[in-house]
């Protein structure tokens, strides 16, 4: 998608039919940033970004077109190094560790514009996540030893119990560029999930969805939260799934964290709102 075409994030009111019930969250930080910042030429796209995730939190990074949202999500996958400030993984300091390096710790992506293998199946796509986790030496697989057969069972079993988190059991043989646009953002999440995450960030997982779609997808997010115990930091522009199910939310624009809170905390606070609708005198 264009960046002409990206969507507006208009305020909305907190929905409550959606409103997924206040649970326990463990908030020791699985994620701490500190002072994050990163110049492009004379560019300042990110400046003073702190923020802290708890372990089984569901966070939300909001704002307008350009304010560096999906700078700060390529600055905490190491597509970017950081010009300044810290990035701590679990209390490790992800400095210098690179874009696999960092998945291998424990961070996990979307993308705002799908990247899946079109031409292999939906399986295969999942098990390419599985690559960190389930190893085999290569002579058992050029010569289909019984251990290579053994972690080919375990990579099956895995993936089909994965893809059934979205009820996509059944398309594991489909050729994964053949599935609908929500079917295949769904896949980009479980290939993510199968890469074994303890954050997973997604960016604009929402993107092109109908509102069922939507509403399907807010409550599978909180699942996945629940089954795997992971912290999820979500971009997305429709508010009525940001407001529905983070706990936290933080405020970029222009590259800089205006407001941090609770949903109802950012709906109410004047910086946000002059943020996002500018000299407008209505959301
Ligand atoms: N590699 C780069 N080189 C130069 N400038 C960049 C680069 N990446 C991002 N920028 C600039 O950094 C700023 C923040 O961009 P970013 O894509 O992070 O915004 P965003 O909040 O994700 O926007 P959107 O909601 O439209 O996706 C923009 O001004 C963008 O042009």
């Amino acid at each position: 998608m264009s960046k002409s075409k990206r969507p507006e994030t208009k305020l909305v009111p907190v929905p409550s039919v959606n409103k997924i019930p206040e649970r326990d969250v463990d908030k020791s930080p699985i994620l701490e940033c500190q002072h994050l910042g990163i110049d492009f030429g004379g560019l300042t796209a990110v400046n003073e970004f702190n923020m802290a995730i708890g372990r089984t939190e569901i966070a939300g990074l909001i704002g307008p077109n350009g304010a560096g949202k999906t700078t700060v999500f390529n600055l905490l996958t190491k597509v970017y190094q950081p010009t300044r400030g810290t990035v701590l993984l679990d209390g490790v300091d992800t400095h210098n560790m690179s874009t696999a390096q960092v998945n291998r710790a424990g961070i996990a992506r979307t993308f705002q514009n799908i990247r899946l293998f079109d031409n292999l199946s939906v399986e295969d796509n999942v098990k390419i996540g599985m690559h960190n986790h389930i190893r085999y030496p290569m002579w058992s697989g050029v010569f289909r030893l019984p251990g290579y057969w053994k972690k080919e069972k375990l990579a099956h079993e895995s993936a089909l119990e994965l893809l059934s988190i979205f009820d996509m059991q059944d398309l594991a043989n489909a050729k994964a560029g053949s599935l609908p646009y929500g079917a295949q953002r769904r896949l980009e999440i479980v290939r993510a999930l199968a890469t074994n995450p303890s954050l997973l960030l997604l960016d604009e997982p929402a993107a092109g969805m109908n509102p069922s779609e939507t509403a399907d997808l807010m409550e599978n997010i909180v699942k996945i939260r629940d089954t795997f115990n992971i912290a999820i930091l979500l971009i997305e522009h429709d508010m009525s799934l940001v407001m529905g199910i983070c706990e936290g939310i933080c405020v970029l624009n222009f590259g800089q964290i205006i407001a941090k809170g609770t949903p109802t905390e950012i709906q109410n606070n004047p910086e946000v709102i002059k943020a996002y609708l500018g000299d407008q005198k209505e959301v």
